[in-house]
């Protein structure tokens, strides 16, 4: 509900966005740099360690006055306030969105339904950190008394991605000594690769899930249990040895079999999608040590303050959800590109595809109406110099608005060798590259005055005016990692405040999940179908007939 209680696309905000864009037209970025000298230094933030360039964009003062005076007009900052507060803002759940706690300092006070969170929050991150180094240091011994080497991670969709996202990324930071596998799918191809190089008497599974229901991710625990005891020869008794969970669900937990006394506990107030900086990290702890997951809390919080307290002009998350927000409705933009030039950011754009996508991948509005705007984008990248020679040829010259941001660093990472590294200023060199042919292209005019034959400078000539943001960091350390991913967490959430849509459930993930139960037993037994539709009949049909079934 915006605070007049109007619809989004009836405000007078909205209409002066949509009169200003027609007033903007084709301006071309190349007009805007000309009229400003100062706009390359003047369009950029810094927070924290990240330095923001938004000069690419297709918007001028007004552009962004204008979308402030929206944000206004929807109460972003009103329900920014209210989630810091641990307000109930997930209607549909009914529940506190409160992430932020999970990386508050000891001292802060976060109360949801008059307790304090804070001393559970932090409790729990001492007993991860006391089994983290206890694991760190041989000091937890599988059943057999052999110290674990080998840690699997068994989660999905939030408790998969950030775990996985992170590793990769602080890779330079992890214990090379040990080995970390993240299983997700339930395809028996995905724990059968995990395990089967490893000695069942040196391997942890960390079960993570926060409802303890996921039917991939039990399905997977229970195969790795049953491989476990087979390679042990050992009952359930080595369970307790090797499986730990973490969950906010403990009924479900001992059902499993897993000793409570093992568990790493979250809360309901957590989503699923931000929850890697809660127990959900444990992997990435064990991997990076207690000392380094503390400074990646430490970065998402100085962006949490930053969200809270910068004033609106420089308030980081605010601008480029308003960006978004931006180029959705009034560009018509379908996609948004993540393109980090780093390799250890591999998994930073899936990761962000579930932050995104799942929490802004919404039709109808808060009070349940539809929604006759766009909401969240596709997200979609993979990291730099690869996509270069794959997709970039589309954002160059193809025919859709693809706002792309482009995350680089100054220093290649500490442990690589010399002449590695010396690679980087060439990796960086195409960060910068891009961003400037995309936003500047080259006219027919320039490529004429190089001697092209004339039917081939329309194929030569860049159209440029492709919208870039680039984000700039010293290193990829943990907690430039923290504060990256804080960004885009509040960024997301400035979107849904506007579009008035609830980015914390998840409905949309349910029917298939239904669906799937009730078509297991067709394909396995034969038993019931009668409801499926002619075309998964047909289907379902023709693969009992391809396995023999039929
Ligand atoms: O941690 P859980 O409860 O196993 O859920 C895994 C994922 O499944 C989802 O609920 C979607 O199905 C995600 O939101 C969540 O991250």
């Amino acid at each position: 509900m915006t605070n007049a209680g109007t619809r989004l696309n009836q405000l007078p905000e909205w209409a002066a966005l949509g009169k200003h864009r027609e007033q903007l037209g084709d301006t071309h970025l190349r007009e805007l740099f000309a009229a400003d000298p100062e706009r390359g230094t003047g369009y950029t933030l810094r927070v924290g360690d990240l330095y923001l360039d938004y000069s690419k964009h297709l918007v001028t003062d007004e552009t962004l006055a204008l979308l402030r005076d929206l944000a206004t007009a929807t109460g972003v900052a009103g329900l920014r306030d209210a989630m810091f507060r641990g307000e109930k803002i997930n209607t549909t759940e009914g529940r506190a969105v409160l992430h932020t706690a999970l990386r508050a300092p000891r001292e802060a006070v976060v109360e949801v339904d008059g307790v304090n969170v804070v001393p559970e929050v932090h409790a729990v991150l001492d007993r991860m950190a006391g089994f983290a180094d206890r694991v760190r240091a041989g000091e937890w011994t599988g059943h057999t008394g052999k110290p674990i080497k080998n840690i699997v991670n068994i989660g999905i969709g939030g408790s998969d991605l950030g775990p996985a996202m992170a590793f990769e990324a602080l890779r330079s930071y992890t214990r090379r000594d040990l080995v970390f596998r993240f299983v997700s799918n339930v395809d028996g191809a995905d724990l059968h690769e995990a395990v089967r190089d490893l000695d069942p008497a040196e391997t942890l599974f960390i079960v993570a899930s926060k409802t303890f229901t996921t039917i991939e991710t039990i399905t997977n625990a229970t195969s790795a249990r049953d491989w476990l005891l087979a390679g042990l020869g050992a009952g359930q008794e080595a369970v307790a040895k090797h499986f730990v969970a973490l969950s906010t669900n403990a009924a479900k937990v001992e059902d499993f079999g897993i000793d409570t006394a093992n568990m790493f506990e979250f809360w309901d107030w957590v989503g699923g999608r931000y929850s890697y900086d809660s127990a959900i990290g444990l992997s990435l702890m064990i991997a990076i040590g207690p000392d380094r997951f503390r400074e990646m809390l430490d970065g998402f919080h100085l962006v949490d303050e930053h969200f809270r307290t910068a004033p609106p002009e420089a308030n980081a998350p605010l601008l480029l959800g308003l960006l978004g927000i931006w180029y959705g409705a009034f560009f018509d933009a379908q996609s948004h590109a993540v393109l980090p030039y780093s390799h250890y950011l591999s998994k930073f754009t899936a990761y962000l595809q579930q932050l995104d996508m799942e929490s802004n991948g919404k039709s109808v509005d808060r009070d349940g109406k539809p929604v006759d705007w766009q909401t969240g984008p596709v997200v979609w990248g993979t990291p730099g110099t690869n996509g270069q020679h794959a997709y970039y040829q589309l954002i160059h010259q193809g025919t859709k608005v693809i706002p792309a941001d482009f995350i680089g660093f100054a220093e290649p990472v500490a442990d690589l060798p010399a002449g590695l590294a010396a690679q980087h200023d060439l990796l960086m060199a195409n960060f910068f590259a891009q961003t400037q042919a995309l936003a500047f292209g080259k006219t027919p005019e320039e490529v004429r005055a190089e001697g092209v034959a004339e039917e081939l400078v329309p194929h030569k000539t860049f159209q440029g005016n492709h919208p870039t943001t680039t984000i700039l960091a010293d290193a990829l350390t943990p907690s430039v990692l923290g504060q990256l991913i804080a960004l885009y967490e509040h960024k997301v959430f400035v979107q849904g405040a506007v579009w008035n849509i609830d980015s914390f459930d998840q409905w949309g993930v349910e029917l298939g999940k239904v669906l799937a139960k009730r078509i297991e037993p067709v394909l396995t037994r034969g038993e019931g179908g009668a409801e499926l539709d002619p075309s998964t009949a047909g289907l379902v049909a023709a693969y009992r007939s391809l396995r023999g079934r039929s």
